[in-house]
């Protein structure tokens, strides 16, 4: 059994922190804010973030990174994407050589470009940093709801070693070793996820959240591959999959972000009423900027930052995306005649 850590006292932290210890493993759970750490010693749940799912008490809390970090075999990174630079630079004081890390994260930071793993590693350049990503509701994980995931890292021992540690009857890890891609796949479905959410808010059907879904997948591809992804990645869980359950799940923080759009809201205000990590706005700029950089067509990206960024009508906004210059779906595909 290992001796692990959870830095990010959130949603998700909590359900891995919850996962982690029913197989098992001991747990130490970091939050950054004292009354956070008394308020999980004494309620064993985190009622605002993550309300119902009671964590075992042997899960001990801290708000000292180094009672989190010394001695632990494998650090999971949790907290929202923003915070990812900031709390490794914490970190540097305890982690030592060779540590796991694994983001499980999903964010481009805005003013690098640059991928949760990436960001560790410059930060952190002494440790092995990995990914864990997926269609992985916290609400579902802490409720033992079968889930499918995907442990990425650099090389396959670390892989396999993050899938022994995680796996379970109800919570499944498959491994591979595009980082990039995995990463990739779940900072740009976030985005999408807000347009499937905008069409919501705007009384749009099932038909429009399949068309979102299949050309928000192909412009996710496009970006991915051009920068070193893996066509296979965007078709997997941690792509497609992911994309499915943002776009569709009443869970969702981007997809319920985007409807209180469409329904009329501000962008700050529909932050304001999620109360928690809507990532997709962060990730819309970063996609934007990427899809100039490196020459690909993203309409729907483009769109999204209009209507957060640029005072676009969600309505308008929909109108453009149909009336676009017509096109061949699948270009590369040969005529008969
Ligand atoms: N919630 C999910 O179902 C889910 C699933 C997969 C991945 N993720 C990813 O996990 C990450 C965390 O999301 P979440 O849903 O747990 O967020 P959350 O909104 O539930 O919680 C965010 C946590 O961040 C912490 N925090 C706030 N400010 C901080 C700071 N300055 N420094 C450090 N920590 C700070 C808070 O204590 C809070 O507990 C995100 O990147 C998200 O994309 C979430
Ligand atoms: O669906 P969201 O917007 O809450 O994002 C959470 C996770 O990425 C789902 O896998």
């Amino acid at each position: 059994m290992a001796n692990v850590s959870v830095i990010g006292a959130g949603s998700w932290g909590l359900a891995l922190a919850r996962r982690l210890c029913k197989n098992g493993h001991d747990v130490t759970v970091w939050s950054h804010r004292e009354e956070g750490v008394r308020e999980l010693r004494e309620q064993h749940e985190n009622r605002s973030k993550l309300p119902g799912v009671i964590l075992p008490e042997e899960i001990q809390y801290t708000s000292s990174l180094e009672q989190a970090i010394v001695g632990k075999d494998l650090c999971v990174l949790a907290v929202p994407s923003v915070y990812t630079r900031s709390t490794a630079e914490q970190m540097k004081p305890f982690v030592t050589d060779g540590q796991i890390i694994v983001s499980v994260a999903k964010g481009i930071e805005e003013s690098t470009l640059m991928i949760q793993t990436d960001i560790i590693s410059q930060v952190l350049p002494q440790v092995n940093a990995a990914v864990l990503s997926g269609p992985s509701h916290a609400e579902e994980v802490g409720r033992d709801i079968p889930t499918t995931v995907v442990a990425g890292a650099a090389d396959r021992e670390t892989a396999e070693y993050i899938q022994n540690l995680f796996m379970s009857e109800s919570f499944r890890v498959y491994t591979s070793p595009d980082m990039l891609g995995i990463e990739l796949g779940g900072a740009l479905k976030n985005v999408i996820a807000l347009a499937a959410g905008v069409a919501d808010g705007l009384g749009c059907g099932d038909n429009t959240k399949a068309a979102l879904i299949t050309r928000g997948i192909a412009e996710m591809s496009r970006l991915g591959v051009a920068m070193g992804g893996h066509i296979e990645t965007f078709n997997g869980l941690t792509g497609i999959g992911d994309l499915i359950v943002t776009c569709s799940s009443r869970h969702s923080r981007n997809r319920k972000a985007g409807y209180l759009i469409g329904q009329g809201r501000t962008m700050q205000e529909a932050m304001d009423e999620v109360q928690m990590v809507v990532e997709g706005v962060y990730s819309a700029r970063a996609a934007r900027i990427l899809a100039v950089k490196y020459g690909i067509d993203m309409p729907i990206v483009n769109e999204v930052n209009k209507v957060l960024f640029e005072n676009k009508t969600a309505r308008e906004a929909m109108a453009d995306l149909m009336l676009r210059d017509k096109k061949i779906e699948h270009p590369e595909l040969p005529w008969k005649k």
